[in-house]
């Protein structure tokens, strides 16, 4: 409600000479910010200067404080290079508030107009007016140039409406490139009123940001939307970090951009406890690369590792699908018990020893096959981690032999007898046959060792008796056989990972390394030199657990992937966000339970976002109608804007791929971004090849490939063949229908039914 209401703010025809002074204005403004920064960067610069000269000062206290300034100054420079071009992009205008409170930021505090501030005859004055930006500037007097758009002065540009305007009386969206204005855009929230500020009326421009923003042509990566944040986005952008910030909202309602702008958010508010890093979980490589810009833009890149689902795990990479079928086995709470029967069984492969043959105090002892594996399942009793059990299968194998020896009775006195059989268990642990057996009886399992062990149908088949059909087990190992790993097969590699643990080893002293003393410089360099990409690598490497897990399309994690997330976070604070009614997972009640294990019993706060901001109003109301068939009874978001141009449908004649190809065609030259063209999974290599030489704004996508992503135009190819492709199909096939920003095309081939206009039967009314 509050969204809809922003869009129809009141807007007043100017002359262009208001326009002009209005520019003029925010130029002004605009030049005095970077007078103002060029100075913070020669302070900045003077700082690292003056430290790095106190290091000849020699004493440790002048060191510290060297590193200090060193670290701080550096942070800083860092900040201002980065922010450097087009970061002021807001402003509002105030009447008088309330209290007359400052904030640490230097900006009245008030929410409310003060009593008095609009006069009876609806005329008022400007008190105070703020520019917002990308990063917070003061002048030397401390009063703000910039306020930080994170800031809670801030908050008042995103949340007010005119429906509740609080104390602002104009919005304006400021566009800049490098240093000149060049544009500005205005929303007037409180239409009523007559305001003036230094005597002049206050003029009002253009017809809003946010649709200018929107009907701006796509790239292959994302923007910010610092500038056009919708209230009803704001509220779960700032919305406290404790516990569990859960969100719903159907496609194109900003979800992704809402979840990127929290992060930036959440480390502006606290960066000292999310130094602990955040982790952002993403669907597919894909939309990791499509919005990896955002968060520099926004300032923020260092704390934050962006990870596709299936690039969770150190060391192992997805690079191959499994079919819909094999995906559910694997994804399913069931795979859980067949991994710890794997785990304990992959211990006794076929190379495993039948006997233990040892001599002890010069007679030769022996364990056969029974008592060997006897021992084995006393170790494994319990579900502690397989690799720590080794000490505990050593010491039981000792006991045995022991026990065979006779030796423990020659003597009564308890002292003597507990030498003799210390003296007993050395003898055996040097002989180098003992250590040999032990490693080949119970070797160091590895994850990886123990997936490639369940490739073996047989084998497999033991270990999922009454787990898995022989079916299920008969597609699993085969699945296991094929080179490549699936999204799928990692989580059930941190699965085991998990079950496994890591084997015990000695602890390695720490070495004082002479750089470590120079904290500040330490930290100064990576922020300098790396990419944001290998930034993140190494965040993921260095950390196991993060202080805020985001889950970006929570609708598609199966349960064995909560429980890989749930490790990541489980001392975390989160925010999830979904849309149930895109979820290309077969069983979303038993994803729902396994997302609420991992979150444990921690509070949510749910939020649900109702705008569509992607698709116009002919592309929404297609896809309402497979909504309808996928979840009936589930609304769809209200798109924003209406382009006049309804969705076209072809009908595939002789080639499937001369049809789209011409289709793909026709839609780049009616739009300037980018046009995706979604296929059935299996179709994916061959689309390819249909688009060959059209040019890098095309792209053919697999159904499951196109999540978050967006285009100015698609193609969907055959809705049916993406509807039967597995389960969740009609789910899938609303993802696929909802990515374009313009334009839609559907082609159907014969299976699709089309009737007489080319409407496959899965569309029509
Ligand atoms: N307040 C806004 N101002 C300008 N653009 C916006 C705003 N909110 C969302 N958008 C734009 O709308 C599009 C959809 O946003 P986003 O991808 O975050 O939606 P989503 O809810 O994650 O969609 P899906 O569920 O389909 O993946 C993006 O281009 C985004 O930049």
């Amino acid at each position: 409600m509050a969204a809809q209401a922003q869009q129809e703010t009141a807007v007043v025809p100017v002359h262009d000479s208001v326009r002009d002074r209005e520019i003029r204005v925010e130029q002004e403004h605009l030049d005095r910010v970077y007078r103002r920064l060029e100075e913070k960067i020669s302070e900045a610069e003077f700082l690292m200067r003056d430290a790095a000269q106190r290091g000849h000062v020699g004493t440790p206290g002048a060191l510290a404080e060297r590193d200090a300034q060193v670290f701080r100054a550096g942070v800083h420079l860092n900040r201002l290079h980065h922010e450097y071009e087009d970061f002021l992009f807001g402003r509002i205008d105030l009447l008088l508030g309330k209290d007359g409170k400052k904030g640490p930021d230097g900006a009245y505090t008030a929410v409310e107009p003060a009593e008095g501030a609009v006069r009876p005859d609806n005329t008022a004055d400007i008190a105070e007016t703020l520019h917002i930006g990308r990063i917070g500037v003061l002048d030397e007097d401390y009063a703000p140039l910039v306020i930080d758009w994170r800031a809670p002065a801030a908050a008042p540009f995103y949340r007010s409406t005119p429906v509740d305007p609080g104390r602002v009386v104009r919005r304006r969206v400021i566009r800049s490139k490098g240093r000149r204005v060049q544009s500005v855009e205005d929303d007037l929230m409180r239409p009523e009123l007559t305001a003036a500020l230094d005597g002049r009326e206050l003029a009002v421009i253009g017809d809003g940001a946010l649709m200018a923003a929107l009907g701006q042509a796509r790239t292959h990566t994302m923007r910010d939307i610092v500038a056009s944040i919708q209230a009803e986005q704001d509220l779960v952008i700032r919305a406290p970090a404790a516990s569990v910030t859960y969100v719903e909202g159907g496609p194109g309602t900003g979800k992704t951009a809402v979840a990127l702008h929290r992060a930036a958010y959440l480390l502006y508010q606290d960066r000292r406890r999310y130094a602990g890093g955040i982790l952002i979980v993403s669907p597919t490589p894909l939309l990791v690369a499509y919005t990896e810009g955002v968060l520099p833009s926004l300032g923020e890149e260092g704390q934050v590792a962006i990870r596709a689902i299936g690039s969770l795990v150190d060391g192992a990479e997805a690079t191959v699908y499994d079919s819909p079928a094999v995906a559910r086995i694997k994804g399913s709470y069931r795979m859980l018990k067949v991994l710890r029967k794997a785990a304990r069984g992959a211990l006794e492969l076929n190379d495993s020893p039948r006997r233990l043959r040892v001599v002890a105090f010069g007679r030769r002892l022996e364990l056969e096959a029974e008592e060997l594996a006897g021992i084995r399942r006393t170790a494994l009793g319990g579900t502690a981690p397989v690799n720590l059990l080794r000490p505990r299968a050593r010491k039981l194998l000792l006991d045995a032999l022991w026990e065979r020896s006779g030796a423990g009775s020659r003597h009564t006195d308890p002292e003597l007898a507990a030498e003799l059989r210390s003296s007993f268990d050395e003898d055996i642990t040097s002989e180098d046959d003992f250590t040999a057996f032990l490693g080949a009886w119970w070797p160091e399992l590895t994850p990886a060792a123990v997936l490639d062990a369940m490739a073996d149908e047989r084998r497999l088949g033991r270990w999922a008796r009454r787990i898995l059909n022989p079916g299920e087990v008969r597609k699993l190992a085969r699945a296991l056989q094929r080179d490549g790993r699936s999204v799928h097969d990692i989580a059930m590699l941190d699965e085991l990972q998990a079950i496994l643990g890591a084997p015990a080893r000695p602890r390695k002293k720490r070495e004082i390394d002479p750089l470590d003393q120079l904290t500040g410089l330490e930290e100064l360099m990576p922020v300098r030199e790396e990419t944001q990409r290998e930034r993140a690598e190494r965040l993921a490497q260095e950390r196991v657990e993060y202080a805020h897990v985001i889950v970006d399309e929570a609708q598609d994690l199966t349960p064995m992937q909560w429980r890989m997330v749930g490790r990541r976070g489980r001392h975390a604070t989160w925010t999830i966000v979904g849309d149930p009614a895109q979820s290309s997972w077969s069983d979303p009640d038993e994803a729902a339970q396994a997302r609420d294990e991992a979150l444990g019993t921690r509070p949510r706060r749910r939020f649900e976002l109702t705008v569509n901001y992607r698709n116009p109003a002919e592309i929404a109301g297609l896809a309402a109608k497979v909504l309808a068939l996928a979840m009936p009874g589930s609304e769809s978001p209200r798109a924003v804007r209406s382009t006049g141009v309804e969705p076209r449908f072809a009908v595939a004649g002789e080639t499937l791929g001369a049809t789209v190809r011409a289709e793909a065609a026709r839609l780049l030259e009616r739009v300037d971004g980018t046009v995706g063209v979604v296929v059935a999974m299996r179709r994916r290599e061959e689309a390819r090849r249909w688009l060959d030489g059209l040019g890098d704004r095309v792209v053919a996508l697999g159904s499951l490939e196109a999540k978050g992503l967006e285009y100015d135009a698609t193609v969907v190819v055959s809705p049916a063949e993406i509807a039967d492709e597995s389960p969740a199909g009609l789910r899938v096939l609303y993802v696929a229908l909802t990515r374009a920003t313009q334009q839609l095309t559907v082609v159907s081939a014969e299976r699709d039914e089309p009737d007489a206009e080319g409407v496959p039967d899965l569309l029509r009314d």
